[in-house]
């Protein structure tokens, strides 16, 4: 379906937004009036802009106040609405979004509102131009789809027709039951569908709406099925994006249209409007790779934690360490540059590489080189939007290409617990952090599990897992606030999984590294509240294990160890089915990071 989004969903100058819209692959815009506003250009100019960039101009947007007024106010409103129609010809505009009147001189008369609503559809008419109204979910006497369309309804104008918004609709639908209405609309008067997804929040509409709107998907509504009763209704328009948000406000506008165009894409797919390749859920971790220009002291570290170093790349400064199911690679190859120690790549277990590929590309994922050298074994991998590697790899299965083939092996698998990476966990800039959680669902088919907020030291910490199966790969986004000597907090950190956390640590001292510090504070509440067996807390207290036990009796222990540049690790045991990744514990991690 056609697809588009209102400039106001996207940071910067006309121009800019036009531009970021175009470049990402969208058919047209909303226009907002304060982005015209705001333009030096002249509206011919933004025609003829808009139609060099491909796109076309689906809407122009809001007039407010119109309807349901006293008559010398609404002779007003028509003059006001002239002028407005003038400069939709000028822009070549043909459909203009009218919401509910919020203002206190509108009377509870749905007679009067489809009486002057069909005068104004006459006007419109004389330009060419057709009138979606749409119901804020805030308006003064008209607040729901429904009584906006039984308005339109009464009105019976063919230039009225009504918008649907799945943020109005949404917010204050009840139930699935609150959608059946729409079917009762004939398609060719739904004259525009806007799309917002929104965080489900208790608060006022209006700011819920204002500054949390996000893009289908990644908050709580289900925008897909509301698609699907627009749909059935028979509506073939634009599918268009409005978000208001005050993140996007200030985030790069190229990446924000990217973003929601592949929210656009994921939706079609959910409402199976078009489908895309189907996504191969990844079975597990393969590899993190850590990039270095110093590799002795997370050396140390690997070593302290029980790894060997099995095998080094037959072309590049790049050394594999193992330690049971656990793999790490450290490169050094980074071109001569200096660089800290970070997380940089990540490569996932998946049945299928190349169809993981295809998937990636259709949501327009960017592709990476497969092959770096000449003689490279060639993968399949993609850049995530926080700049991370995402290989798709295929180990131990000899009919397909296996990264494992670019490595010659010098030494066995490492001794004691066989460990297993648990999860990743990725730091995310802030103004990418929904950006990334759309991306790691739709593309790599992950599902998402409750965002966590939490009070740190210096700001909010927020904090959402997906994964895919209890036993598959478990990726964590983090987003922590971040002063700028911030580099411990932004770093990101690899959680290895042990049957004995106890021995593990034992073990990890005696090879002389240390763990992260907990305060004896933290332990004198564990032992309020919860009861421990003879001698546990003693033994966490002793050594610096974490512990969180969720609803079901799950348990879960976790330490952390010491930061190398922008990595550090955690040592982590489950019991008990344990889904959770000790979110309760994470200022202490942080204030400990801090210090
Ligand atoms: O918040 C508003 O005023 C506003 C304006 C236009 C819309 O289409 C909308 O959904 C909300
Ligand atoms: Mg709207």
């Amino acid at each position: 379906m056609r697809k588009s989004i209102a400039t106001v969903c996207l940071s910067g100058t006309l121009t800019e937004k036009l531009t970021a819209a175009s470049r990402a692959g969208f058919d047209g815009v909303e226009i907002f009036e304060n982005d015209l506003l705001a333009s030096p250009l002249a509206p011919e100019e933004i025609a003829a802009r808009t139609a060099d960039l491909g796109l076309g101009i689906d809407l122009y947007q809001p007039m407010r106040d119109i309807e349901a007024v006293p008559e010398e106010i609404f002779a007003r409103n028509l003059r006001r609405a002239r002028h407005k129609f003038q400069l939709m010809r000028r822009l070549g505009a043909d459909t203009v979004l009218v919401c509910s009147s919020i203002a206190p001189q509108a009377v509870d008369d749905d007679a009067l509102a489809a009486e002057q609503l069909s005068r104004l559809a006459d006007l419109a008419q004389e330009f060419g131009i057709r009138v979606a109204y749409e119901a804020l979910a805030w308006g003064r006497h008209v607040s729901t789809y429904g009584h906006a369309w039984r308005i339109v309804e009464a009105a019976d104008h063919p230039a009225l027709g009504t918008c649907l918004d799945s943020f109005h609709i949404l917010s204050r639908a009840s139930g699935p039951e609150d959608l059946k209405g729409i079917a009762d609309i004939p398609g060719d008067k739904i004259f525009f569908l806007q799309l917002a997804d929104a965080p489900l929040m208790a608060m006022d509409v209006l700011q819920w709406s204002r500054h949390y709107r996000c893009f289908p998907g990644q908050g709580g509504f289900d925008v897909a099925g509301l698609l699907r009763h627009v749909l059935n209704a028979g509506y073939d328009g634009p599918l268009s994006l409005e978000v208001f948000n005050d993140v996007f406000r200030q985030a790069d506008a190229g990446r924000t249209a990217l973003d929601g165009l592949r929210s656009l894409l994921a939706l079609e797919e959910n409402a199976g409007v078009s489908p895309l390749p189907a996504p191969v859920i990844p079975s597990g971790v393969a590899f993190a790779e850590l990039a270095t220009s110093d590799p002795e002291p997370v050396g140390e570290l690997l070593t302290a934690l029980g790894f060997t170093r099995t095998a080094r790349h037959h072309g590049k400064p790049v050394d594999l360490w193992a330690q049971g199911g656990a793999r790490v690679l450290v490169n050094t190859g980074a071109a001569g540059r200096r660089t800290d120690t970070t997380l940089a790549a990540v490569g996932l277990e998946t049945a299928d590489p190349a169809a993981s590929a295809r998937r990636a590309e259709a949501l327009l994922a960017p592709a990476l080189p497969k092959r770096r050298a000449a003689q490279d074994v060639p993968l399949e991998s993609i850049a995530a939007p926080d700049g991370t590697e995402v290989l798709f790899c295929a180990t131990s299965r000899p009919e397909l290409p296996s990264w494992t083939d670019d490595f010659t092996y010098t030494a066995e698998n490492g001794p004691g617990d066989a460990m297993v990476i648990d999860h990743l966990a990725l730091t995310q800039p802030w103004h990418h952090f929904d950006e990334s959680v759309l991306f790691h669902r739709t593309v790599l088919g992950l599902s998402p599990h409750e965002t966590v907020e939490l009070a740190d030291p210096y700001g909010l910490f927020r904090s959402r897992a997906l994964s895919a199966s209890s036993d598959g790969p478990r990726l964590v986004l983090n987003l922590a606030p971040a002063p700028e000597e911030g580099g411990e907090i932004r770093a990101r950190h690899v959680a290895f999984a042990v049957g004995d956390i106890v021995a593990a640590v034992r073990r990890f001292r005696t090879a002389g590294a240390g763990l992260l510090p907990v305060p004896a504070n933290y332990y004198d509440d564990l032992e309020a509240r919860f009861e421990f067996a003879e001698g546990e807390l003693e033994t966490y207290r002793e050594l610096g294990i974490l512990y969180d036990r969720d609803e079901r009796g799950g348990e879960f222990r976790h330490c952390y160890t010491e930061t190398v540049g922008h990595v550090f690790f955690e040592f982590v045991q489950r019991s008990g089915g344990y889904s959770g990744f000790g979110a309760a514990n994470a200022p202490i991690r942080l204030a400990a990071q801090r210090r």
